[in-house]
């Protein structure tokens, strides 16, 4: 018997943004061919994932991983997906060179940016030592090294989304002041960046240093919790749990990645996102509605696992495709 959580008569549609073919694959050791990830993406969308994050357009000396990132964008360019309508990819660009490649990769497929469902994501850190880590620049640099990527974004009817990385704690660091997250995510805001996610990049937040956070970020310093989305890695099993409190403070964004792939090259230790399938029934175990299905998304996540030679990180996929060997039923 399902019991909907209180929060479920007012939570309307939560939104989820797969990140497993950008923050998932990133970090993976061998060469994932680009047909196995444009598989990937293209499975997605056929799942019900509406916001996918396809690729970065980074420097491949420092993320060789997602050098093929104009191939993939090429290709889902030109061709669409059937259904559902409405898809969105994303793209990481850490400055000026990756919206002009975004660009110019976009436009060579006869559609322009601003007409395809396309969108950016810049990303900045709460703490110094990982910002000089993944970006190579300071917070305030890199603040100052977003505005005029912004601008041109924008001018050109492309829309940024925003990521703060280490909210609660960086291994290089320490432990992350709220107040250091506020600035950051009033910094992106202010730019011109639509949502701002927040990332607990090595996912050793917990529900009274993530509701801390969270609540101090809506109620003290007065940010729209419409404007926030909750990026949580797994790495302590702490992700779903922190998936609750943020959704009891207001938060309706929710990244995550399929079979819980991931980690980020830039932070030892760092494993995947929580899982799409975790996440899936999670929200539908509270009665709250993703119009994704769950069935696929499992079959997906034991594909992509058994393609990279990887364990599934996805409790629930885990649970499932052993249900369904053992019976042979649909799930
Ligand atoms: C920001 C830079 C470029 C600075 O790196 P840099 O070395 O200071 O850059 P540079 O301007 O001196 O350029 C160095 C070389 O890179 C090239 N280059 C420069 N920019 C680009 C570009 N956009 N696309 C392609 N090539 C580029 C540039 O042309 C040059 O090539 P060379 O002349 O030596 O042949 C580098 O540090 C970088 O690419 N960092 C990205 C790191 C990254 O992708 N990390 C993972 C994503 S963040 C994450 O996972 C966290 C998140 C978002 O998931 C949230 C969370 O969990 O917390």
């Amino acid at each position: 018997m399902t019991v909907d959580h209180p929060l479920s008569k007012h939570s309307g549609v939560v939104k989820i943004v797969e990140v497993g073919a950008r923050d998932g694959l990133q970090n993976e050791k061998g060469v994932v061919p680009t047909n196995t990830k444009i598989e990937l993406i293209e499975r997605l969308s056929s799942a019900g994932l509406i916001h996918i994050e396809a690729g970065s357009f980074v420097s491949p000396s420092w993320v060789p991983q997602m050098a093929d990132t104009p191939e993939i964008m090429k290709h889902l360019r030109s061709n669409p997906p059937a259904a559902p309508t409405g898809v969105t990819y994303s793209y990481l660009t850490p400055n000026m060179k990756g919206l002009t490649n975004f660009i110019h990769y976009s436009s060579n497929t006869g559609v322009s940016a601003s007409e395809h469902a396309s969108e950016i994501a810049i990303f900045g850190s709460a703490s110094e030592g990982f910002s000089q880590r993944n970006i190579n620049c300071s917070i305030a640099e890199s603040l100052e090294r977003y505005r005029p990527v912004v601008q041109k974004a924008l001018e050109n009817g492309i829309r940024v989304r925003g990521y703060v990385s280490m909210i609660i704690e960086c291994p290089y660091d320490g432990p992350t002041s709220p107040v250091k997250v506020a600035e950051v995510v009033e910094g992106l805001l202010d730019l011109g960046c639509y949502e701002v996610s927040l990332g607990d990049t090595n996912g050793v937040g917990t529900p009274g240093t993530i509701g801390t956070l969270v609540n101090y970020l809506i109620k003290d310093r007065g940010i729209p919790a419409e404007k926030l989305a909750a990026h949580f890695h797994d790495t302590y099993g702490q992700a779903i749990v922190n998936c609750l409190v943020a959704l009891e403070a207001g938060i309706r964004t929710f990244d995550s990645s399929v079979a819980g792939l991931g980690g980020c090259p830039y932070s030892k230790g760092a494993t995947g996102n929580v899982a799409t399938e975790d996440l899936v029934y999670f929200l539908k175990g509270t009665g709250v509605k993703t119009n994704v299905d769950l069935d696929k998304i499992v079959e997906i996540g034991d594909w992509i696992s058994k393609k990279l030679g990887r364990k599934n990180e996805s409790k629930v996929g885990t649970a499932l495709m052993a249900h369904r060997r053992s019976d042979g039923s649909r799930l």
